[in-house]
């Protein structure tokens, strides 16, 4: 069950006697951003401002998400680094009517979401409080104070987006339920814009992509620029990130049929004012599962959900 949050600031939580603590959750000072650390030690954190996660630590305080030294963090510009959300259009769609006047990736990552409230383990069917996790749910629908006034401009469809992050010891899952509230139907495309944190770009490979279908936006390897969007086969394979051959993520999909690795290398690093420390590109590679190939077309009163699960492995 989800407890709604009533207060922009939330108390840190006290454990009940008898039982493991529970996972605390803090707003920053300006609630800017909400940040949830398991009891052991694991934490995230969500700017509001997108949605966007920023950090994801395990638990001894490794950060596994790259994020630049150069990201506006003021909600002046989409977070250059975490996970920002790419909705409802992927790039940009100049000959699609009905998002062709969006900008890239979409108003998702440019609107303030509002948090919704937090789940624990505790409250969480069929968890046991001895396997510490915690979900935070974020919303932003076409009437909320903080969409992008570029939303309601060139997209001008009633919808409600509901985006949760779920915290657990070894692994980080986002998902996203697009929901049309409208009277027509619209069309969609969603992606989950992870910046992985490697700590060599050159030692870094990636299984599971070996029989998937792919359109090349720039070159083939990652010793180069790197823009590639896959359609993995089966449509469910799981995607591992490795280093120096030893496994290090493993992305999980839930009706994201495609993943777009990305690394910009050199000359677009050096081409991207909110991109440091310029040889970043060698910390980072985007994994991104999305449903990006075609439209998703969203009856009324239907939704799309889609989901990654990104597991801590070696
Ligand atoms: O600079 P942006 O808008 O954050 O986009 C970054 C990259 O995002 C990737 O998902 C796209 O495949 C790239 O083509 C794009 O360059």
């Amino acid at each position: 069950m989800v407890e709604r949050a009533n207060k922009p600031k939330l108390p840190t939580l006290t454990s009940t006697p008898g039982l493991p603590p529970q996972a605390t959750v803090t707003f920053a000072d300006d609630n800017s951003s909400v940040t949830a650390e398991l009891p052991t030690g694991e934490s995230v954190k969500v700017l509001l401002y997108g949605a966007t996660v920023i950090s994801w630590k395990d638990a001894a305080g490794d950060e596994k998400l790259w994020l630049s030294e150069a990201a506006k963090l003021d909600g002046s510009k989409a977070v250059r680094g975490g996970i920002p959300i790419v909705f409802p259009v992927f790039g940009t769609a100049p000959d699609h009517p009905q998002t062709k006047d969006l900008p890239q990736h979409g108003f998702a990552r440019t609107s303030r979401w509002e948090f919704l409230g937090k789940s624990t383990s505790e409250s969480m069917a069929g968890r046991a409080a001895d396997e510490p996790m915690v979900k935070l749910d974020f919303g932003l629908s076409s009437a909320a104070p903080g969409l992008d006034p570029k939303a309601a401009q060139h997209w001008p469809f009633k919808f409600n987006l509901i985006y949760s992050v779920t915290l657990s010891r070894e692994s980080l899952t986002t998902s996203i339920v697009a929901t049309n509230d409208d009277s027509a139907p619209f069309d969609c495309q969603v992606l989950l814009h992870t910046y992985l944190r490697v700590k060599d770009i050159t030692t870094v490979s990636i299984t599971g992509l070996q029989n998937a279908t792919y359109i090349d936006k720039a070159k083939t390897t990652i010793t180069a620029e790197t823009d590639r969007v896959y359609t993995p086969s089966p449509p469910e394979a799981d995607v591992t990130v490795l280093e120096k051959d030893a496994p290090r993520f493993r992305v999980a999909r839930d009706n994201l049929a495609q993943v777009v690795v990305w690394n910009p290398w050199v000359d677009k690093a050096a081409g991207m004012a909110d991109f440091a420390p310029k040889d970043g590109y060698r910390q980072m590679l985007c994994v991104e599962p999305g449903a990006v190939a075609g439209w998703q077309s969203v009856e009324a009163g239907d939704a799309f959900e889609g989901a990654q699960t990104i597991t801590l492995v070696g």
